[in-house]
C-alpha cells in the first residue's frame, strides 16, 4: 500500500512520516513531497531507519511522480498559526494550496482515500470536495477531514483530570475543528463523571488547545508532534480498515440529510472503501445539545466558504 504526504518537511509532515516510517505494515511504501527543497533530504534520512517501508522523497515539480498509485494521501500542506490568528485567517493560504493539490489527486490517483489536515479544515474539507466534483471524481467515502487530534487531546486532558490511564479513556469529539466547533461529548465518557463547572472548564480547554500551543509556541508555528501523533494514528486505523479491520475513528466527514451540516464530524466505521458507515453520535447532555445548536451556524458558514471558493 502507497502513502503519500503532502508537505511532507514541515512541522506535522516530518514529525507524521517518521511515524509511518516506523509503524507502516512491512512492505508499504511512503512517498513525501513538499515545495521545500529539503524534502529529498527529509526522505533520505527516514530512509536511514530499519524498517520494511520503502520511502521516496519528491520535490516540487514531482508531485504527479509522489501521487502515482496512492491508496492514501495526507495533506499538511500549507501555513500554520500565529499568536493572535484564528485558523480563518489562514484560509486565504491555505485554501488555493489545498485546491491544487488535490486537483493533482484528482488526475493522478482519484481513487485514493484524502485526508486533510491543512486549516481551516472546516473549510478546506468542503474546497477538496468541492473541486474533486469539478473534476467528476468526488467519493464522498474517500474524503476525510483529520479531526483526531481533538479526540487524543481529550483522552489526555479526562485522563489528568481525573487520575486515569490515557490509553484507557474513550472521548467522542464530533462537529468541525475551531473553537466551538469542536464538541466534546464528556456525558459519554464511559465510567467517569464529571460536575458541571468540570465540563465547562474542560470543553472551553478541548476547543482551545490549539491555541495553547500556539501562545506556547510564541510565533514558533501550531501544534505538529502531537498532530503528527493524530494523524498517523487516523492513517494506521485507515491503513487497517482497508485491509479488513473493524475499526471506528471520529473524523469530518460529509454527511447527507444531517440536520447539522453538511460536513461534521462522527463516529464512523472505516473499511476497505473509506467510509464504511457513518454512526450516530448518540444521545447529547442539555449543555452539549445547546453548544451544537449555538456553533452550528458558524460550521456552515465556513463550509459554504470553501464551496464558493471552488465555484466562484
Ligand atoms: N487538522 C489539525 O488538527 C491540525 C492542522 N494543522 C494545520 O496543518 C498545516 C501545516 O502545519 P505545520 O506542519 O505546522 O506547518 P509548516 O509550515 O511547518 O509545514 C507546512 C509545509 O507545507 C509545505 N507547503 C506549502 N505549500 C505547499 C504546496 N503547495 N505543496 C506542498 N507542500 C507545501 C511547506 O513547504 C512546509 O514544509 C497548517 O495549516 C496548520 O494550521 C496544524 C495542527 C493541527
Ligand atoms: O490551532 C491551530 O492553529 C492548529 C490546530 O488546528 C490545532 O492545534 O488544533
Amino acid at each position: 500500500m502507497k502513502v503519500v504526504v503532502l508537505g511532507a518537511a514541515g512541522g506535522i509532515g516530518q514529525a507524521l512520516s517518521l511515524l509511518l516510517k516506523t509503524q507502516l505494515p512491512a512492505g508499504s511504501e511512503l512517498a513525501l513531497y513538499d515545495v521545500a527543497p529539503v524534502v529529498p533530504g527529509v526522505a533520505v534520512d527516514l530512509s536511514h531507519i530499519p524498517t520494511d517501508v520503502k520511502v521516496t522523497g519528491h520535490g516540487k515539480d514531482e508531485l504527479e511522480t509522489a501521487l502515482s498509485g496512492a491508496t492514501i494521501v495526507l495533506i499538511p500542506a500549507g501555513v500554520p498559526r500565529k499568536p493572535g490568528m484564528d485558523r480563518s485567517d489562514l484560509f486565504n493560504i491555505n485554501a488555493g494550496i489545498v485546491r491544487n493539490l488535490v486537483d493533482a489527486i484528482a488526475d493522478t490517483c482519484p481513487s485514493a482515500c484524502i485526508g486533510i489536515i491543512t486549516n481551516p479544515v472546516n473549510t478546506t474539507v468542503a474546497i477538496a470536495a468541492e473541486a474533486l466534483k469539478a473534476k467528476g471524481v468526488y467519493d464522498k467515502n474517500k474524503l476525510f477531514g483529520v479531526t483526531t487530534l481533538d479526540v487524543i487531546r481529550s483522552e489526555t486532558f479526562v485522563a489528568e483530570l481525573k487520575g486515569l490511564n490515557a490509553a484507557n479513556v474513550h472521548v467522542p469529539v464530533i462537529g468541525g475543528h475551531s473553537g466551538t466547533t469542536i464538541l466534546p461529548l464528556l456525558s459519554q465518557v464511559e465510567g467517569v463523571s464529571f460536575s458541571d463547572e468540570e465540563v465547562a472548564s474542560l470543553t472551553h480547554r478541548i476547543q482551545n488547545a490549539g491555541t495553547e500551543v500556539v501562545e506556547a509556541k510564541a510565533g514558533g508555528g501550531s501544534a505538529t508532534l502531537s498532530m503528527g501523533q493524530a494523524a498517523a494514528r487516523f492513517c494506521l486505523s485507515l491503513v487497517a480498515a482497508i485491509k479488513g479491520d473493524n475499526v471506528v475513528e471520529y473524523t469530518y466527514v460529509q454527511v447527507d440529510d444531517s440536520a447539522d451540516a453538511a460536513f461534521f464530524a462522527h463516529p464512523v466505521r472505516l473499511g476497505p472503501n473509506g467510509v464504511e458507515e457513518i454512526l450516530p453520535y448518540g444521545e447529547l447532555s442539555e449543555y452539549e445539545q445547546k453548544a451544537k445548536d449555538d456553533m452550528l451556524d458558524g460550521l456552515r458558514k465556513d463550509i459554504q466558504l470553501g464551496v464558493d471558493f471552488v465555484n466562484a
